[in-house]
């Protein structure tokens, strides 16, 4: 097969891999054709109010009222081009993380296993699968064992087909080419390796015509929620509209055009049309900001998941815990033995435990050392004097305890080739090698201990030659003393087998297999995971571990970690006893669910949800994919998870650290936190502005502000204010209060009550202003000025009052402000000194300079405005009632 491809054994060299790289093109499928940027522009026009304005704008045109169009038709370019730059913004900052996600596989080049990205594979280059790879070529199998692959992506048969290296006869149809792993599809299990013969396009998936998933929908509920309530207003601001109109021609009698134009003004004011922009814009920072602590999100709905997180489910190995092992203890029959070193350097001895030191160095015996070095896939790297795993941790620890115990890997290794094995696997827990001896063949087993205890009948004799009856009791006991120290046991048995036997099955195993010890290994907390489990216990989150290993173990763990004193935990069996009344109460409880396996997780998940949880879960294998799916927020590791479970999840942990989840829930808060600053901002001050216009209608007065004033306002400042809020930092003590409930709706009690009372305000302000112009005797056009100036300052104030919705915000911190808020304010600042003082302006807008003490005067009804605010908030803290509205 390889001189087919001119792939060596040892895979490609790397030369010649760029060569056929730059010759051939990436292994990527062509991507599909997103809307391009003409048609995004002009999606932005199809909304009902924008239907209203380009009516109107088309209305005063005709009639001759040229800048009254040009200001509509401003408002709607405007409103268009802030749409199309902030989804293109989120959009881009999605495509950016998806980009820091793009999967990679282990290839064998120029004799070394390494991972390339798989857009650079090429074909000829050899490529290593395991279970949850997705394949990432069209693959001739070399090689494989117990190779099940899932090729729904490309059949849709949803039952995994068995794959091998045989040959299958010519013509076989793509079907049913066994010894073929196609690209696209899943591996379910097993492991194989398979010379790439087709990249790109040429893969059968491409030839069908697949491409990349396009750009990711930009949508989320609250999203949804928006869109369904903004449709809302527009009809109720179209019905009131009407009506007014109708009022005004008929019982004010206003010219006909006048009364449009105002009708119109007022329902552009109403309708808060840049939201779901700003809403869209607020979501993509999160997921920034989580980014840079390295929570990647692939769909933006966990971003308001993590906000109301109430349950974390984790994995305990490489999430809680460093995932750097050390064998501590060797328990042997009659004796244990402490190892000395650290990490994995294969370097220190053993001594006796509770033996005095001097005379000869324990060592032990050899059946032991072959078991460690044999039933193995992991390896050390020796780079600048550090000692690095390749493989799995905890067999890379055994290999380092086999070379402290005086074992040479390579040279056991190829002096005893491995004839057969039966790989580890979550399910059964344990591994098994079938290793050639003279004249004979053995069978090396390590694994859980009260599995491969299932599997004994014997244990060796304290010298290792021979074989005495089982002790299970006192074995147990020292499982259980071993595991209370936190420490994970593994243990080891082996048997002989005749040299004919050269397949391995789990039956064989079945027969008898000698005990030879337990080893105890550590795996040492991480202490950030440490910090952020009792960020949790104030943030009102509670943590549960679920995790393969031992329940005793697993409670010492939780307990170094702070998780719980002495927590309350449920193994895999005793959930597997439980009828679903049960289960949910026991999935209630718990703090550590061990030795699970992954079909629990589905349950555990299901069973919280029920019980109206908020639930975040980890997971790395391809088995977890259904939990991680079902999950509100599922979590995937990108260091150690497969494809399937990163395809699977929302979020992605650059770092696999259980810290990151809890940083990507503080962010989720403050998303949540800056979404309802957001709308609370952007209602009332819409209210505010349709009150003073509707009433002075309604009470037969001059209108307060034309109606092209009160476009003005809205085009200087909902783009503007609204979207500085978008950028606010974190509140103090986000994490020290309860996750906000999911369930809780877009308009809180808080909101509405603000829309009511600050409309008022608003209206009070307006009209004290037109008061005291009226009072001094100015123009008209003095006056109206005012009132807008008086409006947008008004919206200024009220924008600090709402930038701290938890904590006052009569501070330095508060005053001082944000680059965005800043920016915000100097452009809307500019844009009214224009609107006042420009000739220009006054001639469009009809305003008129205002003097410099009327200016001061308006900017304090601001002032008075936040003030107020400010005492409701006090007032309203010192009630006790604070909290409960602001949800
Ligand atoms: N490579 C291996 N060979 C043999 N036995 C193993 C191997 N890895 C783990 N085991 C045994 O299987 C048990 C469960 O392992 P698993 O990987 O499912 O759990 P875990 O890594 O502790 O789980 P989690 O990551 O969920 O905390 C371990 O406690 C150990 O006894």
């Amino acid at each position: 097969m390889l001189h087919l491809t001119g792939t060596g054994a040892g895979g490609l060299d790397r030369r010649e891999a760029e060569r056929r790289l730059e010759l051939y093109g990436p292994n990527e499928l062509p991507p599909r054709r997103g809307r391009g940027p003409v048609l995004r522009f002009l999606a932005q026009f199809h909304n009902t109010l924008i239907y209203f304005l380009l009516a109107a704008c088309a209305a005063t045109w005709l009639v001759g009222h040229t800048a009254d169009a040009v200001v509509i038709l401003a408002v709607v370019l405007v409103n268009a081009v802030v749409g199309f730059v902030q989804e293109g913004r989120a959009e881009h900052a999605l495509n950016a993380i998806r980009a820091m996600i793009s999967p990679r596989a282990g290839v064998l080049r120029g004799g070394t296993r390494t991972s390339a990205p798989v857009s650079e594979l090429v074909v000829g280059d050899l490529v290593v699968l395991s279970a949850g790879d997705r394949v990432p070529a069209d693959l001739r199998l070399l090689d494989s064992s117990a190779l099940l692959i899932d090729e729904a992506a490309l059949t849709g048969e949803s039952v995994a087909a068995e794959k091998a290296p045989d040959p299958v006869p010519p013509r076989t149809g793509a079907a049913e080419r066994t010894c073929m792993a196609y690209s696209g599809t899943l591996v379910a299990a097993g492991r194989a390796t398979g010379v790439v013969v087709a990249t790109g396009a040429a893969t059968r998936i491409g030839r069908i015509g697949a491409m990349l998933e396009g750009v990711q929908r930009i949508t989320t509920p609250l999203l949804r929620q928006i869109n369904r309530f903004g449709r809302l207003i527009t009809w109720i601001a179209a019905s009131a509209g009407a009506l007014l109109f109708a009022f005004a021609m008929l019982a004010r009698d206003f010219a006909w055009l006048d009364a449009l134009l105002a009708v119109v003004a007022l329902a552009v004011a109403f309708v808060p049309e840049g939201l779901p922009a700003v809403i869209t814009i607020t979501l993509a920072i999160g997921v920034r900001r989580m980014a840079a602590r390295s929570a990647l999100i692939r769909r933006l709905a966990a971003v308001e998941a993590l906000g109301s997180t109430t349950v974390i489910c984790s994995d305990k190995t490489g999430t809680l815990t460093r995932n750097e092992m050390t064998v501590r203890r060797l328990y042997l029959p009659g004796r244990d033995l402490l190892v000395e070193g650290t990490g994995y350097a294969p370097e220190g001895g053993f001594a006796d435990a509770g033996a005095p030191g001097g005379g000869d160095r324990p060592r032990p015996p050899e059946p032991v050392v072959a078991t460690v070095l044999l039933c193995n896939d992991a390896h050390l790297r020796d780079e600048d004097g550090e000692w690095h795993a390749e493989g799995d941790p905890m067999e890379a620890a055994l290999v380092a305890m086999g070379v402290k115990a005086g074992g040479a890997p390579e040279r056991l290794r190829s002096a005893h080739p491995r004839l057969s094995a039966l790989p580890f696997d979550a399910r059964h827990r344990y591994m098994a090698t079938l290793d050639q001896w003279p004249g004979e063949n053995r069978i090396h087993v390590k694994g859980a201990p009260e599995r491969v205890l299932d599997l004994c009948t014997a244990q060796a004799s304290p010298d290792g030659s021979a074989a005495l009856p089982l002790d299970r009791g006192a074995w147990e006991e020292r499982v259980a003393s071993a595991a209370h120290r936190g420490e994970r046991v593994i243990a080891l048995a082996r048997r002989t087998v005749p040299a004919e036997t050269r397949e391995l099955t789990p039956g064989a195993l079945e027969d008898g297999l000698v005990l030879l010890g337990l080893v105890g290994l550590i795996d040492p907390p991480r202490p950030e995971a440490v910090a952020a489990i009792a960020e949790c216990a104030s943030a009102g989150i509670r943590v549960t571990m679920v995790t393969g290993d031992h329940a005793g173990t697993a409670a010492a763990v939780a307990g170094m970690l702070g998780l719980a004193e002495s927590p309350v935990v449920v193994t895999g069996a005793e959930l597997d006893a439980m009828d679903d009344a049960e289960f949910a109460a026991a999935a209630d409880q718990a703090q550590v669910f061990a030795r699970t396996s992954p079909e629990h997780k589905l349950r555990i998940v299901q069973a919280l949800q029920a019980a109206e949880h908020v639930v975040a879960m980890t997971g790395d294998g391809v088995n977890d994919a259904p939990a991680l799916k079902q999950a509100d927020v599922g979590v995937a590791m990108g260091r150690r998870g497969t494809e399937a479970a990163k395809e699977a999840a929302e979020i992605v942990l650059l770092d696999d650290d259980f810290a990151s989840i809890v940083a990507a829930v503080h962010e989720g808060r403050v998303v949540h936190d800056n979404i309802r600053k957001v709308i609370a901002w952007t209602l009332p001050t819409n209210g505010g502005l349709v009150l003073v216009a509707a009433a002075a209608i309604a009470a037969g007065l001059t209108m307060p502000m034309s109606p092209l004033q009160i476009l003005w306002i809205n085009l200087v400042t909902a783009g503007s204010l609204g979207l500085a809020l978008a950028f606010e930092p974190a509140e103090d003590g986000v994490m020290d209060r309860p996750p906000r409930p999911a369930e809780k709706g877009l308009l809180s009690p808080f909101t509405l009550w603000r829309l009511g009372a600050v409309s008022v305000l608003f209206l009070a302000g307006a009209v004290a202003v037109l008061a005291y112009a009226s009072g001094r005797g100015y123009g008209i056009e003095t006056a109206r000025t005012m009132a807008v100036n008086a409006i947008v300052v008004m919206q200024i104030f009220y924008l600090f009052n709402v930038r701290y919705l938890h904590t006052a915000s009569m501070n330095w911190r508060a005053v001082r402000g944000t680059p965005a808020l800043l920016a915000a304010l100097a452009a809307v600042a500019a844009a009214q000194f224009a609107f006042t003082y420009l000739p220009f302006m006054q001639e469009v807008f009809g305003s008129a300079p205002v003097p410099f003490w009327d200016g001061v005067g308006i900017v304090c009804v601001g002032l008075l405005l936040l003030l107020l605010l400010e005492a409701e908030k006090a007032v309203l803290r010192r009630m006790g009632r604070f909290e409960e509205l602001r949800v």
